[in-house]
């Protein structure tokens, strides 16, 4: 407290960015066993490499209002109840968040206690026969209600997978014009092992030679007018080509972020999955997905 304070009345004719990210070298503890930033120099964020406490309060001078858009379409609405009370116990706790649950079925949305500044709005959403159309309407549907309603009600928002739990603080620290996390069965190989749409015939077509990193499609936020620049309209156009990106809207959301490079990457610790071990430059799992039976909950059963 002493320091902080000292250091920000030396510093105080500064601009603000510069003065965070002055405070950040500063004070934030280090990690050097793994990329702190990427080599476009975006922060990459570990456990360990910045200050939760510093960090908060930065962001909440700002006071944002962050959307979180999930979908529960079909038997998914199982998993609102354990996502939305986990999510109350550390999903940017003080802020104020908005979770917009696109669903097609709104008498199996939970009654769910939710704190201060806090609230949940229902959208109703046609039901599917494929989980694959779930997934590649997931930004057609958000797009058109970005239009109608969230853009007047949010500064930032996160599109999330809803088979997931969170365990641990997702903070401040995750916020930025454009954030995506690496996908946690991808981030230790080499580019051409990442699983990219390879057929040149699909609109997510990426390569052998290009791409940063294997983003996931489950957890990615931003501004929204970012967020809202990335188009279903590829999906939409590989569908009238008769071909199905091999994982579906993450693929284009891999071939986007590649020529519009995210301004923060976090880590796998932003989702985890239940179904793998927990390596050792993994200090804490934010969210993780569950264990799930494919062919139970999806109305086409399994992959
Ligand atoms: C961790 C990860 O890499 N996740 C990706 C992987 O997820 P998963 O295999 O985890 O896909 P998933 O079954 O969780 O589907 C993604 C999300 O769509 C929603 N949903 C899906 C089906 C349905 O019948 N009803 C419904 O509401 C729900 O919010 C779900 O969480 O593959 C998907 C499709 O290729 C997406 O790219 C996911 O982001
Ligand atoms: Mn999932």
């Amino acid at each position: 407290g002493f320091l902080v304070f000292v250091f920000q009345s030396e510093i105080c004719s500064t601009k603000h960015t510069e003065r965070v990210s002055f405070v950040f070298s500063l004070f934030s503890p280090r990690r050097t066993d793994v990329n702190s930033v990427t080599n476009w120099n975006a922060p990459l964020v570990w456990e360990g490499t910045f200050d939760p406490v510093v960090i908060d309060a930065i962001y909440k001078k700002m006071d944002p209002r962050v959307a979180v858009v999930v979908f529960a379409v079909g038997k998914y609405t199982r998993f609102l109840k354990g996502f939305l009370e986990s999510g109350e116990k550390h999903f940017l706790i003080d802020f104020r968040v908005t979770y917009y649950i696109f669903t097609d079925n709104e008498k199996d949305v939970p009654k769910v206690e939710l704190g201060e500044g806090r609230k949940i709005s229902v959208v109703t959403v046609p039901s599917a026969n494929r989980w694959q159309d779930v997934v590649l309407g997931r930004m057609k549907w958000a797009t058109i209600t970005i239009d109608k309603q969230i853009r007047n009600e949010a500064d930032y928002l996160f599109m999330m997978d809803i088979d997931s739990v969170f365990h641990n603080r997702f903070g401040a620290e995750s916020l930025s014009q454009l954030s995506a996390v690496l996908h946690r069965g991808n981030y230790k190989k080499k580019r051409t092992n990442f699983p990219y749409e390879r057929r040149a015939k699909s609109r997510a077509y990426i390569p052998l030679d290009e791409g940063d990193y294997y983003y996931t499609a489950a957890v990615w936020g931003g501004y929204l007018e970012d967020m809202y620049k990335y188009c279903y309209k590829q999906s939409e156009e590989d569908a009238k080509n008769g071909i199905e990106a091999v994982w579906q809207e993450e693929s284009h959301l891999n071939k986007y972020l590649l020529y519009n490079k995210p301004t923060k990457v976090l880590s796998p610790e932003y989702l985890w999955s239940d179904y793998d071990q927990i390596p050792a430059d993994i200090k804490v799992v934010r969210i993780s997905q569950l264990i799930k039976d494919y062919k139970k909950v999806r109305p086409n059963g399994g992959h």
